[in-house]
């Protein structure tokens, strides 16, 4: 951690005067751990100059949590010894439209003597997104957000009291409907609110297939930012919820066996401002270099499900015919498909860029697009191809005539995805054995805690974790 300047430290005492003066007394310094579990600490508005400038104290035994709060150890995290510094983005400070008094701030982790600590995954997101700009590449990234949301039982009744009592969804109406939007309009149009009034741009929203379920995505930007955003969505979501009498559900598995709640991620391509899934000469417009990007991400896609879909819940979601991408394979517009070639109109500037399905909200979005650099950029670096593009749902064809079309099913539980993690040499090298260390340690834990359990358990357990 570079020390503040002067210059920045007079700046930093009048971003907390005028955050003060806007009423704000707490700001939540977040980040997120291998778990996928927002943790924080906060400051008051007198404390974030000194937070800027020293840090917050956190430990680094946080790298080792399981969502169950539980903690493992990895060969090189584990006990009590040892602190790290919370540095807050300054120029993400947002104050808080469904928390009044409160602004939030994402983090970065350094350890006592300012050197960045090798497991910080907001960290990790960015030296990928400065790996890709070494190579003149520019990448764009979205994700959308969804979730479920349910009324919280009235307190002393025998709902409140039964941790098994049925989800009380507070709209009715088919998937899609309009009836939910009319019943929940208050409640909608407050999320709009409060996300666009914190600078973000929403593009749409809607609810979705399952009961309760709804979607809503932000604009793209610089993959950071993008991993920034969505903690702010999920949050921003959580907080106005919770204003309406409502509690919302972003994990994976909500009710075993029904549509989950996933969390794409949209990535775009360009080289010096021009973009790379415009290429005239190109099937399908994807220049070269998209190319052997996405045909890198592709391959790499059995070791990145283990930082994408990181629980155990998230392989009751990961279901053939229930769009969450659950095949290796590509197509153009295919939501079946893992990566979804998004063409759009040709004229349309924003049209041009590809979507990956299976991962969900309980991953690390820092960690997620973090790899999804190191594979594209492995892709682009070996000259990766992509195969054949696949139309329709691979999810209805026999084994046979997948295999005859060399579709192959991504991993299908926790162990295997960690293995795959565990021997992706790219990978590693882009973590570092420090962060790729912590993250097998907690997904091999995650693993044996939910081994022998069913599927009604998994998900009645997780569904309030993320
Ligand atoms: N609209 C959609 O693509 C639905 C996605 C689906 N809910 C999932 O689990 O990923």
């Amino acid at each position: 951690m570079e020390s503040r300047s002067a210059q920045q430290s007079a700046q930093d005492r009048q971003l907390a005067a005028r955050l003060d003066a806007e009423g704000v007394r707490n700001t939540a310094l977040t980040w997120v751990d291998n778990a996928g579990i927002t943790r924080v600490k906060a400051v008051p508005a007198h404390r974030l100059e000194q937070a800027a400038r020293r840090g917050v104290g956190m430990s680094p035994v946080f790298d080792v949590f399981t969502s169950d709060d539980a903690i493992t150890e990895s060969p090189h995290i584990g006990g009590p010894d040892g602190d790290l510094r919370l540095f807050p983005d300054l120029d993400r400070v947002t104050p808080l439209a469904a928390q009044p008094g409160w602004a939030w701030a994402p983090a970065d982790r350094y350890d006592q003597l300012g050197a960045p600590h090798p497991a910080c995954q907001r960290q990790f997101a960015r030296r990928m997104t400065e790996r890709a700009a070494e190579h003149g590449l520019g990448v764009r990234m979205g994700f959308e957000t969804e979730w479920v949301v349910t009324r919280v039982p009235e307190p002393g009744t025998p709902a409140a009291a039964d941790p098994d009592a049925p989800l009380d969804f507070p709209c009715a109406g088919p998937a899609y409907g309009m009836t939910r939007v009319v019943e929940l309009s208050d409640y909608l149009r407050d999320i709009t609110e409060a996300l666009t009034v914190q600078g973000l741009d929403v593009l749409q929203l809607h609810p979705e297939y399952a009961a309760g379920q709804f979607e809503v995505s932000t604009a793209a930007g610089d993959p950071v930012r993008a991993a920034d955003d969505v903690v702010l969505v999920r949050e921003t979501v959580r907080a106005v919820s919770a204003r309406h009498g409502l509690r919302a559900s972003f994990a994976p598995t909500v009710v075993a066996g029904l549509v989950g709640n996933g969390c794409h991620l949209h990535l775009s391509l360009d080289r010096d401002g021009r973009s790379l899934h415009r290429d005239p000469a190109a099937a399908h417009g994807l220049a070269p270099e998209a190319t052997a990007f996405l045909g890198g991400v592709l391959e790499a896609l059995p070791a990145l499900l283990a930082l994408g879909c990181p629980s155990p819940a998230s392989y009751l979601r990961l279901q053939p015919s229930h769009w969450a991408g659950v095949f290796q394979c590509w197509g153009v517009e295919n939501r079946e498909a893992a990566l979804r070639l998004i063409t759009g109109a040709p004229d349309d500037p924003d049209g041009g860029h590809a979507e990956l399905k299976p991962f969900d909200a309980a991953a690390n979005p820092y960690l997620v697009v973090g790899a999804v650099l190191a594979a594209g950029l492995h892709g682009l670096a070996f000259g990766s191809v992509l195969p054949e593009p696949v139309s329709g749902d691979p999810g209805v064809l026999g084994v046979r005539e997948r295999g005859r079309r060399g579709i192959v099913r991504l991993p299908t539980t926790l162990t295997d995805s960690a293995d795959r993690l565990e021997k992706s040499a790219p990978l590693r090298e882009a973590m570092g054995e420090v962060l790729h260390g912590a993250v097998l340690a907690v997904r091999r834990a995650e693993a044996a805690r939910f081994a022998g359990e069913g599927d009604e358990e998994i998900a009645a357990e997780t569904r309030w974790r993320w």
